[in-house]
This record gives structure tokens, C-alpha cells and sequence, in this order.
């Protein structure tokens, strides 16, 4: 399946300037996609990234723009859709933690994070004139877990579970030949989950109990299995990647089959 290929495709990855992005871009460039693309709001690490990544895989395939998801969507797209086209993929990756601030959780998650889902997708559609494309949601565990813990962000990464089941829906990708699926890491060592506040305060010590039995992995073994999964899922569905394992297909949800859609 020629969908399934990365040579010579165009990606487009928010977030890409470290961590799960950073390693996702690294890994893509790997397996022969054209150019990377990389939107980040932290310019001196985007630059940095672009600059280590055109050295390591050569022919200026790195291109860092700068811009903020939750501010910069019109003119970012604009630019890249001017350059490139409507892209070949788009990994919807860029994400904070911070339970502190729960509007600008849900703002970057679950609201930029469907909106650049939305822009891409209405630029891929073959229904549209487009010519398809894949867009990958990095979601999290957090969106199959149920815990007393970091009840933000689980909140903004259940919202970009739902986005993924729903509008990658088989149904859906049968007009549109836009593929969507989501991956769902457990515990990545980056500067997300080494640094940055964690959980509220009241909930440190049990939480840090909690973690103490969670198993780590690198943000490179998630850039691994996004290039697995490109070439292997279906729409609509979602893998967890948990302590460096392959990556196991989500549990099921109520799924409501395209025969009863059409059965109605
Ligand atoms: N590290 C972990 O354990 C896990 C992380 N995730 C998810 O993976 C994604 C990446 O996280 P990490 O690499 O760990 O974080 P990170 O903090 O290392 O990297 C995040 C990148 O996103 C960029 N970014 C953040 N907000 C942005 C915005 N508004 N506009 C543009 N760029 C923005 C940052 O500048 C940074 O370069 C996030 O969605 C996170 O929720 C999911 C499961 C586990
Ligand atoms: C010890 C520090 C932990 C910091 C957690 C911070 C960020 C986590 C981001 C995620 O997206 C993962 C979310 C939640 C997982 C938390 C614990 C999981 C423990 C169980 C397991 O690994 O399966």
C-alpha cells in the first residue's frame, strides 16, 4: 500500500524540537521521508534540532518553523501548505503537563490539538481534492487510565482519544482516505515528565509512590514505533507503548461498526 510507504513523503510534526517529537522527526528521517517539518514554540531548541538533524541526515530535510499550536495555526498552515501541499502526514505530538494551569492544558492538548487535526484533515481529504494523508494524535496512558491523578491533563488526553476513535472512524476514512490513529505512551524520559511540575502538591507523596512502580522508556523507542505503527494501523484505532515494549492495540471502546452505520 503506497499510504503505507515513507519514502518521499512530507511530515509535518508539532512539538519536534526535543523529546517524543524530536525522536519521532529523527526516526522518520531514517526511513527515507523527504522532509520533516518541524512547529515549535521553543525557537532556540527548534533551530538546534534543525540544524543536528540536517547534519546527521543530510540535504536540508529538516525545516524548522516557528510558532505556537494554540496561536499560530493560520499562518504556520498557511506557509506550509503554500511550500508543500496539503503534506503526507501530520503527527499532532506537541504537549505540556501542568496541573496548575488547566485551561492552557486544554487549550495546547485537546483544543489546538483538534484544530490542527481539523485544518489537515479538510486539506487531505480526497472527497475535498486533496489526495489523503495520515495524522497520528500522541495521546498518552494517561487516556486509558482511571487514577486520582493528573485529572487535567487525563481530561485534555481522553479528548484526543475521542477525536481519534471518532473522526478516524473507518466510516469516515472510507470518503475521506485520511488515516488517523493515536499512540498512547506510558512513562518517557524527557523533559516533560523530568523537570516540570508533576502533579498538585497535596498529591506528591503518594503520587511519587505511585510512579515508583511505572515503567520508563526513551522517547526513542516511541520514535520506533510511530514509523512501525505508520506502516501497520488502521484507522481509528490506538496503541499503548509501555517500558520499551512493542506496541499492543488499545482497548476497544464501544465501537460502532460501519455495516450498522449503513444498516440505519
Ligand atoms: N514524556 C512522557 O512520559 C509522555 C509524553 N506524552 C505526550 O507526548 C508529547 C510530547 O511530550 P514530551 O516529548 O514528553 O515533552 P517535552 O516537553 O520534552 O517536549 C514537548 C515539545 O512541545 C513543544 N510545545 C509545547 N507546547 C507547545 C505549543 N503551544 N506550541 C508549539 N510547541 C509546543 C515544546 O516546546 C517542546 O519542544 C506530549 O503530547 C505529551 O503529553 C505522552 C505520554 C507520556
Ligand atoms: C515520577 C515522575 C512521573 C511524572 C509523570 C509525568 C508525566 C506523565 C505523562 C504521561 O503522559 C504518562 C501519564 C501518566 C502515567 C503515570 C503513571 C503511570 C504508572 C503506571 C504505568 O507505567 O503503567
Amino acid at each position: 500500500d503506497p499510504d503505507r510507504q515513507l519514502k518521499g513523503k512530507v511530515a509535518v510534526v508539532t512539538g519536534g524540537a526535543k523529546g517524543i517529537g524530536y525522536a519521532i522527526v529523527d526516526n522518520l528521517l531514517n526511513n527515507e521521508v523527504k522532509t520533516v517539518i518541524i512547529v515549535d514554540k521553543n525557537r532556540a531548541r527548534g533551530l538546534k534540532a534543525e540544524e543536528q538533524l540536517n547534519c546527521k541526515h543530510g540535504g536540508n530535510r529538516t525545516v524548522f518553523i516557528y510558532g505556537d499550536i494554540t496561536k499560530h495555526l493560520d499562518r504556520v498552515s498557511e506557509q506550509i501548505f503554500q511550500c508543500y501541499g496539503c503534506v503526507d502526514i501530520l503527527v499532532n505530538n506537541a504537549g505540556i503537563l501542568n496541573e496548575y494551569d488547566p485551561k492552557k492544558t486544554i487549550e495546547t492538548n485537546a483544543m489546538a490539538t483538534v484544530l490542527w487535526a481539523d485544518r489537515f484533515y479538510n486539506c487531505m481529504r480526497k472527497d475535498w481534492g486533496g489526495k489523503g494523508g495520515t495524522i497520528i494524535n500522541i495521546a498518552s496512558i494517561s487516556a486509558y487510565m482511571s487514577d486520582p491523578f493528573l485529572y487535567f491533563y487525563k481530561a485534555s488526553k481522553f479528548a484526543v482519544l475521542g477525536l481519534t476513535l471518532g473522526m478516524g472512524h473507518e466510516y469516515n476514512y472510507l470518503s475521506s482516505g485520511v488515516r488517523m490513529f493515536a499512540i498512547c505512551p506510558g512513562l518517557t524520559r524527557t523533559d516533560l515528565t523530568l523537570s516540570q511540575q508533576m502533579t498538585v502538591d497535596e498529591q506528591v507523596e503518594v503520587f511519587s509512590r505511585f510512579t515508583e512502580v511505572a515503567l520508563w522508556q526513551s522517547a526513542n523507542h516511541v520514535g520506533e514505533v510511530a514509523v512501525l505503527l505508520f506502516r501497520t494501523a488502521s484507522t481509528g484505532t490506538a496503541y499503548t507503548v509501555v517500558g520499551g515494549a512493542p506496541p499492543v492495540e488499545s482497548p476497544d471502546r464501544e465501537n460502532t461498526t460501519v455495516d450498522f452505520i449503513l444498516s440505519l
